[in-house]
């Protein structure tokens, strides 16, 4: 099939380069000359696993191509919106001038039969809003609501082989025409759910909501736990036991971040609010405000640990990134904890394999390093935030020569107390004794 991707992001430079990579002739566009320049030489914009590869298999098989500019799409019969929904600045609220400045440019290249899929996570009730502007345009497309549940680290397996399709549809022809793009993960027995818009649109704010909660769950009881000593990994595998519940999602720590969860919780919030039911989902600002109330946790431990002020004090932050295997930093608790340790005085010294370029970009304040031995070296105190794997297998012992002083705040409580404490350092989780 001929299908374009507007806008070629975490999301769309993916999806773009696995329909390619599935066979199907793709144009991705994007407004960023940078990312377009970037793609057209069949080198990723950002880190992905697993991107570069079929990035550059299909740029080679002449399947895939990009292009700054709108008309490209004109050749294709299928088109993806995949911009960015952002935060509004001082709103919960979704900003949605992205969305729409996508479809204003698709609008005069649409032909009669064309399929325009959004992926966007959006609002519950836009896809009707776009619905209507495309017939009221007379082109004789129409509108499909296809969204979108990779996750970054895993986006090029979870694009290609996905857990679920859900397709929001008003006819069958735009089924069939989708059914078509994913033939391949069908044909796998990829479950597919067919619906209306707005259950397809609000199956992808609830999955977030639902996992955020999660999160905010655990997390609720590792401030419970740190009151009477109890400890919240045991916890969790305990309950996590009873397949009712699973033991996925339920990692105590910092919390949640990335372009994602955070911003979707809230504008799902916001949208609640707008539609006269707030208090269906008024848990979400709860969810919210453990989520953030762990990031305070880790600042206060921090204070703490020098009678309540970290003024030039040196702290080694390992990890930037809102997880590992991505560069990420967009809301990432890592980032917002330096950035505050930084505020109140400290020495902050921050590395992370992927994320420091696009750290230093928003916050140019802080001194990044890129190895993890130079941010430890004469450090007060060690913060571990981003669970990668470097940081997960430090050794107690060889990192012990390199601090000035052996205390270390694992925020993602993934290493083994007991060794870290027989090697002499004053080792504190969060929610666990
Ligand atoms: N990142 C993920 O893991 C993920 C997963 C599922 C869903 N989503 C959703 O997908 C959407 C995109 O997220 P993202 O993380 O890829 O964001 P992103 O910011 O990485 O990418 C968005 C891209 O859209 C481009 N853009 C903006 N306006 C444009 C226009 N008018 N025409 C063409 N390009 C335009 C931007 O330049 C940018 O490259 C969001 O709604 C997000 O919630 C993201
Ligand atoms: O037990 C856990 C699991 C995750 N996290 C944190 O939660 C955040 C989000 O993690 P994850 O969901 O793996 O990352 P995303 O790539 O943001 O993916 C989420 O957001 C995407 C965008 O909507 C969806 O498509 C995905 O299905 C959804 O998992 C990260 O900061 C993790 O560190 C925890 O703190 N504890």
């Amino acid at each position: 099939m001929k299908v374009s991707v507007i806008g070629c992001g975490y999301l769309g430079a993916v999806h773009a380069s696995a329909m390619a990579d599935l066979g199907h002739e793709v144009v991705g566009v994007d407004v960023d000359q940078r990312k377009i320049d970037a793609l057209s030489a069949a080198l990723p914009p950002f880190f992905e696993p697993g991107l570069p590869e079929i990035l550059a298999s299909a740029s080679e098989s002449g399947k895939l191509r990009f292009s700054i500019d709108i008309s490209a799409v004109a050749d294709a019969t299928v088109h993806f919106i995949a911009v960015g929904t952002p935060q509004t600045q001082g709103s919960a609220a979704a900003d949605m001038t992205y969305v729409e400045a996508a479809l204003d440019g698709l609008l005069p290249h649409l032909k009669p039969g064309d399929l325009v899929v959004g992926k966007s996570t959006v609002p519950v009730g836009t896809a009707q809003k776009l619905a209507d502007v495309i017939e009221a345009s007379g082109t004789g497309a129409s509108l499909a609501w296809n969204p979108e549940f990779l996750r970054e680290g895993f986006a090029v397996q979870d694009t290609l082989t996905p857990d679920r399709l859900v397709y929001g549809v008003e006819n069958d022809s735009a089924t069939e025409i989708l059914d078509e793009v994913y033939a391949d993960a069908l044909s796998k027995g990829t479950p597919r759910i067919v619906t209306d818009f707005a259950t397809a649109e609000l199956v992808k704010v609830a999955a977030n909501a639902f996992l955020a909660t999660k999160i905010s769950f655990i997390n609720a009881m590792a401030e419970i736990s740190e009151v009477v000593g109890a400890d919240v990994t045991q916890l969790a595998d305990a309950i996590g036991h009873d397949v009712r519940i699973g033991r996925k999602f339920l990692n105590a720590g910092i919390g949640f971040g990335g372009g994602c969860l955070p911003k979707d919780i809230r504008a799902f919030a916001a949208r609640a609010e707008e539609l006269g039911r707030g208090e269906s989902v008024a848990f979400l600002k709860q969810v919210d405000a453990i989520n953030l109330r762990r990031r305070q946790r880790v600042i206060d431990l921090a204070l703490n640990e020098f009678g309540g002020s970290v003024v030039g004090k040196r702290i080694a932050v390992l990890g930037l990134t809102f997880k590992p295997a991505s560069d990420d930093v967009r809301d990432s608790p890592a980032l917002d904890v330096a950035v505050q340790l930084h505020g109140l005085g400290a020495e902050v010294v921050a590395t992370d394999p992927q994320g420091i370029e696009n750290a230093r970009l928003r916050h140019p304040q802080l001194t990044y390093v890129d190895a993890a031995s130079e941010a430890l070296t004469g450090a007060d105190l060690v913060l571990l935030v981003t669970e990668w794997d470097e940081y997960k297998n430090l050794s107690a012992q060889t990192t012990g020569e390199l601090v000035q002083n052996r205390t270390i705040i694992d925020g993602r409580n993934v290493l083994d107390a007991g060794i870290w404490r027989s090697n002499d350092w004053k080792y504190i989780g969060l929610g666990r004794p």
